[in-house]
C-alpha cells in the first residue's frame, strides 16, 4: 500500500541540477566564464592592473594599444586597462547592490503573498502596482542629491524600485507551488508556514528568481553607467565605467579607439547577464515541463495523484470550495477523482457531504457566496477552473450539461415544451424553422417521449415528473454534450418511473459515448448504472472504486456503514440500521478522520491528525487509517 500523498515527495527544482544544466550548455557555460574572470579580475585590480587608474602618462597620451598599455591611453595619459578593471569594481558593487536589494524585497513579499493569499497578498500587490508606476530616474536623481552622489544609494534605491516586478514574478510561481502534493504533505505533517515556504515553495521559485535577477543585473548596469556617464556617481577623475564613456566620446571624432574598451566591456557583460537569464529559464522551462511528466507516472494508479490526468475527459484534482468573505469556511476540501469518455461514476454520500458543491463547481457554477479556494478541474485537457463564465458558457450546454433533480423548476411555465426546447437548440445549433422543428422532435424522440409532436405543444403543468425529465435530458442533449451531469435526477419521481429514467441515461450513455458524473444517495441506482463510485463525507473523498469492489468490499467504514443502512440490503421486515448521528456541518469538521465520531472502528489515533489517502490496488483509494482492520472484519464474516 502506497500512501498518497507522499509527506517525502521532492521539490522538482533541486538547484544542484539547475547549476548543472546551465553549465552544461555551451551558452550558459560562456557568459558564467566570462563573469566569474570579469569578477575576479575587477576584484583583483589592485594587485594584477599595470598601472595607478589616476596616474598620468603625458608622454603617451591618447596612445594606441602597445605593449606598455595593451589597450592604450585615454587624453590624460591613463592607462584605460587599469581604469578599466579599477573602474569595474564600482560598477559590479552597484550592480551586486541593486540585485541584493531586489532580492531582499521581493523575495520574502512574493513567497508569501502568493503561498498565503488573502489581505496580506491583496496589499503587497498593491503596492508593487504603485511602485511599478514611480519614475525611476527621478527617484534615482533625488536619491543622489540628497545623499551627497552616493552611487551605493542609488543602487539600492533602484533595486528596491525594481523589486516590484519580482515581487509579482515570485508570488505567481509561488500561487503554482502551493498546490502542489509536496506542499500539502508538509503542512499536513505540521510544519509551520514559514518551514513550508522556506523549504518547499522557494525551492520551486529558485529557477525564475535567477533569471529575474541576471536580467535585471543587465539592466542595472545599463542605468549606473548611464549615470556615471552623466557625471552623477563618484566624482572625477575616479575611474568609472560610464566616466570613461563620456571621456572617450568628448574625443570621439578624433580618437575613436578610446570608445571600444569600455562600450565592449560593457556591452558584454550586458550580453553575459542576459544569456545567463535566458538559459536558466530555458533550463528551468525544462525541468517544469519534465516535473509533471514524472508526477503522472508515478500516480497513475491512484485516482487523486497530484497533477490532473489529461488523458481522461474530467479529472478533478485537491479541488476546495469555500465561502467568501473575512472568515472564509471550507464546504469540499481536497476533492478529486477522474471520469472516462463514456464512463459512469456515481457521486455518493449522505446529505451535506459536497456532492452538488462539487458537482456545481465543476459546472463553474457555485452559489454567489462561493469560490474555489484550490485546486484543478481539467476538462479534456484543459483547466476549466479559472475559466470566466463567458468562457464557461461556452462549455455548458455543449459539451458538459447537466440535469437537476427538479426538471419541473428547470422549465418555465409559461412556454410551450417545444419553444424551451428550441431556445436552448438555437443557443448550441444555428438553425431556423422547420429544421429548427425537427431537431426539436429529433431530441423529443430521443428520450423516447411517446408523440413528440404532441408534447412540443404542451406547457409543463400539463405533463408529468417523469416527463418533465425527459424533457429536461433532451435539453441538456441538444448541444451533444461528453459528459453529463446528473444531480439525483431521479429523486423527484416514483419508483416505476425512476427505472425508465435510469433504462434511458443508460442507453443515451451507450449510444451517444457520453460520460455521466451521476450524483445520488441511492445505491440502487448506483448499482443499476455506474462503473465507478466516488463516496464522499463532510466535504471529502473518502473511497474511490470501482462498482463492484464498492459492493463487495468497502473500504472504508462509511462506504460500509452506506451501504448497510440502504434499504436495498435490508432484509424484509428488519429495520434499516441508520448510521448513529449526522454529518458534520464544515465549521465543525474535526482536526482527524470527520466520519470517527460515528465509526465503530475508530480508534484514538483517528481523531489525533489530518488522515491521508491510501492508494490501493488498482485504482481504489481509501481515505482511513482502520482498512486492515475493515477489510480483516470483512473477510471473518
Ligand atoms: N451557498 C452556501 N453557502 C454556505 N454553505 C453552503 C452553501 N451551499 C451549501 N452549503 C453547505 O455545503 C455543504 C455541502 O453541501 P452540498 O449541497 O454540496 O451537499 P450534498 O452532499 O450535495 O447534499 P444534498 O444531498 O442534500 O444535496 C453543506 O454543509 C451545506 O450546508
Amino acid at each position: 500500500m502506497t500512501t498518497v500523498p507522499e509527506p517525502a515527495a521532492t521539490p522538482p527544482a533541486a538547484g544542484t541540477s539547475l547549476v548543472r544544466s546551465v553549465l552544461t550548455s555551451p551558452r550558459g557555460a560562456i557568459a558564467v566564464a566570462f563573469l566569474v574572470l570579469l569578477v575576479l579580475a575587477c576584484v583583483l585590480a589592485p594587485l594584477i592592473a599595470p598601472y595607478d587608474p589616476l596616474a598620468q602618462h603625458l608622454s603617451a597620451v591618447r596612445a594606441g594599444p602597445s605593449g606598455d598599455y595593451w589597450l592604450g591611453t585615454d587624453s590624460l595619459g591613463r592607462d584605460l586597462l587599469s581604469r578599466l578593471l579599477h573602474g569595474g569594481r564600482s560598477s559590479l558593487l552597484g550592480v551586486l547592490e541593486a540585485v541584493v536589494a531586489q532580492l531582499v524585497v521581493a523575495v520574502p513579499c512574493g513567497l508569501f503573498a502568493g503561498y498565503r493569499g488573502g489581505a496580506f497578498d491583496r496589499i503587497t500587490m498593491r503596492v508593487a502596482e504603485v511602485v511599478m508606476s514611480v519614475p525611476v530616474i527621478i527617484i534615482l536623481l533625488a536619491v543622489l542629491s540628497i545623499f551627497d552622489r552616493s552611487m551605493t544609494s542609488a543602487m539600492i534605491a533602484f533595486g528596491v524600485l525594481g523589486s516590484a516586478g519580482l515581487m509579482r514574478v515570485v508570488r505567481g510561481a509561488a500561487l503554482a507551488a502551493r498546490e502542489e502534493l509536496y506542499v500539502t504533505a508538509a503542512e499536513l505533517m505540521g510544519l509551520s508556514r514559514l518551514q513550508v515556504v522556506v523549504r518547499h515553495v522557494l525551492p520551486r521559485c529558485r529557477g525564475v528568481i535567477v533569471v529575474q535577477a541576471s536580467l535585471f543585473a543587465a539592466v542595472t548596469l545599463g542605468v549606473q553607467t548611464g549615470l556615471t556617464f552623466l557625471s552623477l556617481g563618484p566624482p572625477p577623475p575616479a575611474p568609472t565605467w560610464g566616466g570613461m564613456v563620456a571621456d572617450a566620446a568628448s574625443v570621439f571624432n578624433q580618437d575613436a579607439w578610446m570608445l571600444v574598451p569600455p562600450g565592449v566591456t560593457i556591452a558584454l557583460t550586458v550580453l553575459a547577464f542576459g544569456v545567463l537569464g535566458d538559459v536558466v529559464r530555458d533550463a528551468n522551462a525544462e525541468k517544469q515541463a519534465a516535473a509533471p511528466r514524472a508526477r503522472r507516472r508515478r500516480h497513475t494508479a491512484p485516482a487523486t495523484g497530484a497533477t490532473p490526468r489529461e488523458d481522461v475527459l474530467l479529472s478533478v484534482r485537491d479541488l476546495s470550495v469555500a465561502t467568501d468573505g473575512e472568515h472564509p469556511l471550507a464546504l469540499i476540501d481536497g476533492v478529486g477523482f477522474d471520469i472516462e469518455a463514456g464512463e459512469t461514476v456515481g457521486l455518493v454520500g449522505e446529505s451535506g457531504s459536497g456532492k452538488t458543491m462539487t458537482a456545481r463547481a465543476v459546472m463553474g457554477l457555485l452559489p454567489r457566496n462561493c469560490r474555489i479556494a484550490s485546486g484543478a478541474v481539467v476538462f479534456d485537457g484543459k483547466p476549466i477552473h479559472g475559466l470566466d463564465q463567458r468562457a464557461f458558457r461556452e462549455l455548458r450546454g455543449r459539451r458538459i450539461a447537466m440535469i437537476s433533480q427538479e426538471p419541473m423548476a428547470a422549465l418555465d411555465p409559461s412556454f410551450r415544451i417545444g419553444s424551451l426546447v428550441a431556445e436552448v437548440v438555437r443557443a448550441v445549433d444555428d438553425l431556423k424553422g422547420a429544421a429548427l422543428r425537427a431537431r426539436v422532435v429529433e431530441l423529443l424522440r430521443m428520450v423516447e417521449i411517446p408523440d413528440p409532436e404532441g408534447v412540443a405543444r404542451r406547457f409543463p403543468h400539463q405533463i408529468s415528473g417523469g416527463m418533465a425529465q425527459r424533457v429536461a435530458i433532451a435539453m441538456a442533449l441538444a448541444g451533444r454534450p461528453e459528459l453529463l451531469i446528473a444531480d439525483e435526477p431521479t429523486t423527484a419521481l416514483d419508483v416505476t418511473v425512476q427505472a425508465e429514467i435510469l433504462d434511458l441515461l443508460r442507453s443515451l450513455q451507450r449510444e451517444n459515448h457520453m460520460a455521466i458524473l451521476l450524483v445520488t444517495h441511492n445505491w440502487g441506482v448506483v448499482a443499476d448504472l455506474c462503473t465507478k463510485v466516488v463516496v464522499m463525507y463532510a466535504g471529502q473523498v473518502v473511497e474511490t472504486a470501482s462498482a463492484a469492489d464498492i459492493f463487495s468490499r468497502p473500504a472504508h467504514p462509511y462506504t460500509r456503514a452506506l451501504l448497510q443502512s440502504s434499504p436495498e440490503n435490508t432484509p424484509l421486515g428488519e429495520r434499516i440500521r441508520a448510521i448513529p448521528g449526522t454529518v458534520p456541518s464544515p465549521h465543525e469538521w474535526p482536526t482527524g478522520c470527520r466520519f470517527a465520531s460515528r465509526c465503530d472502528l475508530a480508534r484514538p489515533e483517528c481523531t489525533e491528525g489530518a488522515i491521508p489517502v491510501e492508494a490501493l490496488s488498482g485504482d481504489r483509494i481509501s481515505r482511513c487509517i482502520r482498512i486492515d482492520a475493515l477489510l480483516g472484519e470483512e473477510v471473518s464474516r
